[in-house]
């Protein structure tokens, strides 16, 4: 008799699984190498940035007040008694109608309060002539201004990009703490796959999944290992299987998780002890993800399916990963867009959607179908920024309706996206 299996909802299997996250270690890497990776702190102002006035302007720093009533038929005459650029210093004070000559980035000498560009001044000997006035903080960029000192810029968790980067230099991080990137091993199942410098024989695919799922894992900020593909024999797998989870910190395989005479993850988790989370999802693709763990590692059986592996890892391994990296947001990113086609597929579970955005001209987002659309497509896989969430139990979509989206290359995240995820909206 073939094992029936319960369904249960993705909520539901989301939750059960991030039982099992946990935030990981910390490591420190150099400021070069830091780029890609988390903040393992937050990163906080320790001091005022700018952290003294400074010019914003090549020309001449003065007192406003004695440029009032200045005007081209009434002109004033300033004495220049140094001349400054940036990284240097005036020593001394700047009195009534004197002027220093400073350059963009340049300390405000003591005793200006404004900045005139070199283009509105004409020199004349050791004087300068101004024809305009000036307003007290006029052409300054004042101390603090950018961000002051205690400010939180940062949370821990934040992908490091090149405007951390510039913020981690400003702040004088030469060496960054960073969440220690969790090992990911991945090991392909199916006596059918071939490795992919192998020539197409009858019969025969190319382990396509494996690469696919090192590219996910490194997108989601882990570090993926290459554990092998074996072929579907019990005794092989489940050795292979026991080994790989010394290695790991999570361990994901492909196929072999279904009901077939050949899927041998079931019993592979029964003979470790590992206890098996859920096995059945109210979903498309990926209705058979299963997860497991023992001593609390987790063990994803993804489906052997590309689009099914594809989905089943964004949405139950992902927010792991990003959990461990200390993030806070580490689900996909739910918005809303509308269909671009109509979507008559009626089914009782919960699609998803592989799509691509389309950033419509009136400002509008849209969301298509990127692809064939079947649990074992892969081409439909390469164009998907998005994936469109269908939920089931209705007569199907039509083009227009306004749908949930989670997207794929954003790094925002979600805290929860799956409450009130509707049919469609008005
Ligand atoms: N009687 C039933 N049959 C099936 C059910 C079911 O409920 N009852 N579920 C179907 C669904 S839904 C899916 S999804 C698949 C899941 O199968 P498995 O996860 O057990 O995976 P396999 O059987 O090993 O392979 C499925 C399919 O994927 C191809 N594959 C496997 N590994 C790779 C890889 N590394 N790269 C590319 N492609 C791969 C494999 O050749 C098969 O075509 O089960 C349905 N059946
Ligand atoms: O799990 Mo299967 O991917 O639902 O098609
Ligand atoms: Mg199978």
């Amino acid at each position: 008799m073939v094992e029936k299996r319960t369904p249960i909802a993705v909520s539901e299997a989301v939750k059960r699984v991030m039982k099992y996250a946990a935030a990981g270690e910390k490591e420190t890497v150099e400021i070069e190498n830091a780029c890609g990776r988390y903040l393992a702190e937050p990163l906080m102002a320790d001091h005022d940035v700018p952290a003294f006035d400074r010019s914003p302007y090549d020309g001449f720093a003065l007192r406003a007040e004695d440029t009032d009533g200045l005007s081209s038929s009434n002109p004033g005459r300033f004495e220049v008694i140094g001349q400054i650029g940036a990284g240097s210093v005036f020593n001394g004070t700047v009195g009534p109608n004197q002027a220093v000559r400073i350059m963009t980035g340049a300390q405000i000498p003591e005793g200006c309060n404004a900045v005139i560009m070199l283009e509105l001044t004409k020199e004349i000997g050791s004087s300068i002539e101004i024809k305009r006035s000036l307003i007290k903080g006029e052409n300054i960029s004042f101390k603090g201004e950018d961000t002051q000192k205690g400010t939180v810029l940062a949370e821990r968790g934040t992908l490091i990009n090149a405007g951390i980067v510039a913020l981690l230099a400003t702040f004088g991080y030469k060496n960054v703490p960073v969440a220690r990137k969790p090992v990911v091993g991945v090991l392909a199942t199916g006596s059918e796959l071939l490795d992919i410098d192998e020539p197409m024989q009858p019969g025969k695919i190319r382990n396509s999944n494996t690469y696919m799922l090192l590219g996910q894992i490194e997108r989601a900020g882990g570090k993926p290992i290459y554990l092998g593909k074996l072929d579907d024999n019990l005794e092989e797998c489940y050795k292979a299987v026991a080994e790989a989870m010394e290695k790991v910190d999570i361990l994901i395989t492909t196929g072999g998780v279904s009901v077939g005479d050949y899927d041998y993850l079931p019993a592979i988790y029964e003979k470790l002890g590992a206890e098996v989370l859920f096995n059945k999802i109210g979903m498309r693709p990926g209705s058979v993800t299963t997860v497991a763990q023992s001593n609390g590692k987790l063990l994803f059986g993804l489906s052997g399916n590309p689009s099914a592996c594809y989905v089943g890892f964004e949405l139950f391994v992902r927010p792991v990963l990003r959990t461990n990296l200390f993030n806070t947001r580490p689900h996909l990113r739910k918005a809303r867009a509308r269909l671009a086609l109509d979507f008559s597929k009626a089914n009782p579970f919960t699609r998803f959607v592989r799509g691509t955005l389309q950033y419509d001209e009136a400002g509008t987002l849209s969301a298509a179908p990127s692809g064939f659309d079947k649990s074992s497509a892969v081409s439909s896989l390469a164009s998907a920024d998005v994936l469109i969430v269908l939920p089931g139990g209705t007569r199907g979509y039509q083009e227009g309706m306004l749908v949930d989206i989670l997207l794929l290359e954003d790094q925002n995240g979600s805290e929860w996206p799956w409450e009130n995820i509707v049919a469609s909206y008005k």
